[in-house]
């Protein structure tokens, strides 16, 4: 069953087409990946479906419901929970409080003492609950990475939009959050879409790929498929794709870095 469906989403700013007719499913259960070149629309998508922008025209049903025109909160309430690419943890407040907001405002927790021994549990599943106490801006990179998804994991999402996780992350935190989101999808029973450059880790962990280009959707597969389409390695892979690894069983994976291609169209 699909969890999301995208019908023909359009989207400009100003004069500028972004989205030109977009139209996607995420079955509920998977792990979906979004990939596409730099301003191709990916972050935008993503804030038509928490309603932090309005489509022009399209419409977007998540769980049976059409929430177009929701507002934010009640789209979270609904339960999609995202992260957004830049961390941003509430200053001067510790890792276990960073999670409270959420927690009350959409959770579904009323009572302070509950929330914060969800929170707790929370930290505990993106191995941060011997930080709980610290005050969040003294967290590493690849804390604060696994702060901003538990913040997000704080609404009680069935689906959770990650962007940009993996995103300067050393190889060996990138193999945690592949983890850690496979984690998610199987003990929490959350629906996951992701936006992401980092294609090695993509394609590891989704299920199935988009690729956003051009305002539309031209390819839509499982990770072995999408790395093979002609028209994804003209448009966005290009001469990355010798390093485009789909995981364990890839005869192309480089053993070095995780390769990271944002190639192709540019703006
Ligand atoms: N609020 C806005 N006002 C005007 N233009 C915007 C706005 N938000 C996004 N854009 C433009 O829309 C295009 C798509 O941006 P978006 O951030 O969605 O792309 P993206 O695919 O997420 O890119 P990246 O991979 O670099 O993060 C870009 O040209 C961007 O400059």
């Amino acid at each position: 069953m699909a969890l999301l469906e995208l019908r023909d989403i359009e989207k400009s700013f100003g004069g500028l087409r972004v989205l030109e007719g977009v139209s996607m499913t995420v079955e509920e259960g998977s792990i979906q990946g979004l990939i596409g070149p730099n301003g191709a629309g990916k972050t935008t998508l993503f804030n038509l479906v928490s309603g932090l922008l309005r489509a022009d025209n399209g419409t977007i049903v998540f769980d049976g419901t059409d929430i177009t025109d929701r507002a934010p909160k009640h789209i979270a309430r609904d339960g999609v929970g995202r992260t957004f690419q830049l961390t941003r943890p509430y200053p001067g407040m510790t890792t276990q409080d960073n999670l409270l907001p959420g927690l009350v405002y959409a959770g579904g927790y009323d009572r302070v003492s509950e929330a914060r021994a969800r929170a707790l549990e929370l930290l505990d599943l993106v191995d941060l609950a011997d930080l709980a106490h610290e005050e969040s801006r003294d967290l590493t990179m690849s804390e604060q990475k696994r702060l901003e998804i538990a913040r997000a994991l704080a609404t009680e999402p069935k689906l959770l939009l990650l962007d940009e996780v993996f995103a300067g992350l050393s190889h060996e935190d990138v193999a945690r959050q592949i983890e850690l989101i496979d984690g998610i999808r199987d003990e929490l029973d959350v629906t996951i879409l992701l936006i992401e450059h980092v294609m090695e880790a993509t394609m590891t962990v989704c299920d199935r790929v988009g690729v956003l280009a051009n305002g539309t959707i031209i390819a839509e597969d499982v990770p072995d498929e999408i790395v093979h389409d002609e028209q994804v390695i003209d448009v966005y892979l290009g001469s990355g794709r010798d390093e485009v690894g789909t995981g364990a069983d890839s005869d192309a994976t480089p053993d070095e870095d995780v390769p990271e291609t944002g190639g192709g169209l540019d703006g």
